[in-house]
């Protein structure tokens, strides 16, 4: 008997996720010697009836979308028993021509029970409840014709939905959204896949539920790692109050500098933000007279020798244009630098800049770009619908290109560095589409960094996006936008 189904998210702890042909490499072994593919369909879909059931206990009527493929197949599976079980349910024959024996073994039984079968290419009117097993992993282009139809149709229809595997026409290594429908639940099998955690996947695939089907993923190479609260609680291991509570000075809590430029508010909220991440002094050259509501800050020019050794420093929050020449001097000066939004531009118009970010590692300089993905786009000099469209692939290429850390931001922020593997953050939602909450997040990674100067950069920025999105899941989805300095005052109650 397989465990049931769990939800993922919250995610309390960490989990691997895997592509699709990691995931088909499973199945191939599945299949020889020991139970056929046939058996994993039969679970998935008897795991997907009994989750619809749960979900919606007093459905009169269900539809089941299925598609020409496997993802079809569970789909009916899942409908031979909600009709066993005296559900009023529909299977939807669409896409063509059975092709794989496994669907077409599947089909043939619900028909031969008799299962109504229905041609149309959209869910029943008064469906309470969709399945979606039109298309899952087996997903190549965007889909046309009678399946484009069919997920348009369940775009607008107002039931509730459950995604097999995955939203059809979301793409399971990438979170590309190829046309899919939004759906209120996804309930995917064997392994978490990276899709449904960025790019469009937190937003197609609603509540994500994982079922196993009783596989095990033992060797398997993974593509990510999902970060979750479980990252906070290593902040204690990392953070010099929780070593010495009692004996400690603010010299010795890290010290922070934030350069600022033509727009001020942008380098006050990074600093406040660093305040509040818990560095013990947090210098602001930010063409400020003094600031009235965070007096702790230190409002100072930088030194023309750059800050003393062992501080980190943020630069970029509201620079403006016209500041090149003092990032190539960070660039050389600096062992711990965070840049953001317009260093990340200057850097994008400018190679040589680039080529002495690249040369910083190989002196044991550290550097964490936090870009957004219209400023990895100009980075990588393509388009942001490009980076949208596989921003696992994208945060990698540029933390490879620029032999750095990258934190890309968006909905399911990525963590890359050179030759690890990158992390996904599970938290967050739209509160966070807020003016200055990107400035927040540098300052309170340079915050962090001053303090745990030895950390992982990868796991520290990943850490910063974590805590970052822990502010906004206190919030319910849908909530109005959090203004960046209440959002500074939310993670500093979330100290662990
Ligand atoms: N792996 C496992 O261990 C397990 C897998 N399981 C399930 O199987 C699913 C994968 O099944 P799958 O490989 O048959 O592919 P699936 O997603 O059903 O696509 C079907 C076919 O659609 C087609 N097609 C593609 N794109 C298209 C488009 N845009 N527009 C139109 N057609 C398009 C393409 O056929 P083609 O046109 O190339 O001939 C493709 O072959 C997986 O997600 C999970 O639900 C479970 O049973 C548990 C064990
Ligand atoms: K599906």
């Amino acid at each position: 008997m397989n465990k049931p189904p769990r939800a993922l998210l919250p995610l309390g702890g960490t989990l691997l996720a895997f592509d699709a042909a990691a995931t088909r490499r499973l199945e191939a072994r599945a299949a020889a010697p020991g139970p056929q593919p046939s058996l994993l369909m039969e679970r998935a879909g008897l795991s997907a009836a009994r989750l619809a059931r749960a979900l919606c206990p007093g459905a009169q009527q269900v539809s089941v979308l299925c598609g020409p493929g496997n993802n079809g197949g569970d789909g009916w599976v899942a409908a031979w028993h909600l009709h066993r079980w005296g559900v009023a349910v529909t299977a939807h024959a669409l896409g063509g021509e059975s092709r794989t024996s496994d669907h077409r073994a599947a089909m043939a039984r619900a028909r031969a029970a008799g299962v109504p079968i229905s041609n149309e290419p959209q869910p029943s009117a008064q469906a309470e409840l969709v399945l979606d097993a039109l298309l899952g992993i087996g997903l190549r282009s965007a889909p046309a014709g009678e399946l484009a139809h069919c997920l348009r149709a369940l775009g607008q229809h107002p039931a509730r939905k459950l995604a097999l595997d995955l939203p059809s026409g979301l793409e399971a290594d990438t979170g590309r959204d190829w046309g899919a429908a939004a759906c209120t639940d996804t309930l995917t099998f064997l392994s978490a896949k990276p899709g449904l955690f960025t790019g469009a996947g937190r937003a197609l695939a609603g509540r994500v539920w994982l079922d196993e089907l009783g596989a095990s993923f033992g060797g398997e190479p993974a593509v990510a790692e999902l970060a979750s609260s479980a990252l906070l609680a290593s902040w204690r291991a990392l953070s010099p109050r929780a070593q010495s509570s009692h004996a400690t000075h603010k010299g010795r809590q890290g010290d922070l500098w934030v350069l600022g430029g033509a727009m001020p508010g942008a380098a006050l909220l990074a600093a406040r933000a660093g305040l509040h991440a818990g560095a013990g002094r947090v210098y602001l050259d930010g063409r400020l007279e003094a600031d009235s509501l965070q007096p702790e800050l230190i409002l100072r020019a930088l030194p023309a020798e750059g800050p003393p050794v062992g501080s980190c420093l943020v630069a970029g929050c509201g620079w403006g244009e016209g500041q090149a020449d003092r990032l190539a001097e960070l660039l050389e000066r600096n062992q711990h630098l965070v840049l953001d939004a317009d260093a990340l531009n200057s850097l994008a118009a400018d190679a040589s800049l680039r080529a002495r970010l690249q040369q910083r590692a190989g002196r044991g300089a550290r550097t964490i770009l936090t870009p957004h993905p219209l400023e990895a786009a100009r980075l990588l000099q393509t388009a942001v619908a490009e980076v949208q469209a596989d921003r696992l692939r994208c945060a990698q290429a540029l933390a490879q290109e620029l032999n750095c850390t990258v934190l890309l931001k968006g909905s399911g922020t990525v963590a890359a560095s050179p030759g690890q593997r990158p992390l996904i953050n599970t938290t967050g939602h739209g509160a966070l589409a807020s003016a200055g909450t990107g400035d927040v997040l540098a300052g309170w990674l340079g915050g962090l960094w001053a303090q745990a100067p030895s950390a992982d950069p990868q796991r520290l920025a990943a850490l910063a996006a974590v805590w970052h999105g822990l502010a906004a899941d206190q919030l319910p989805l849908g909530s109005a936008p959090l203004p960046a300095s209440q959002l500074v005052q939310r993670m500093h109650q979330l100290h662990p």
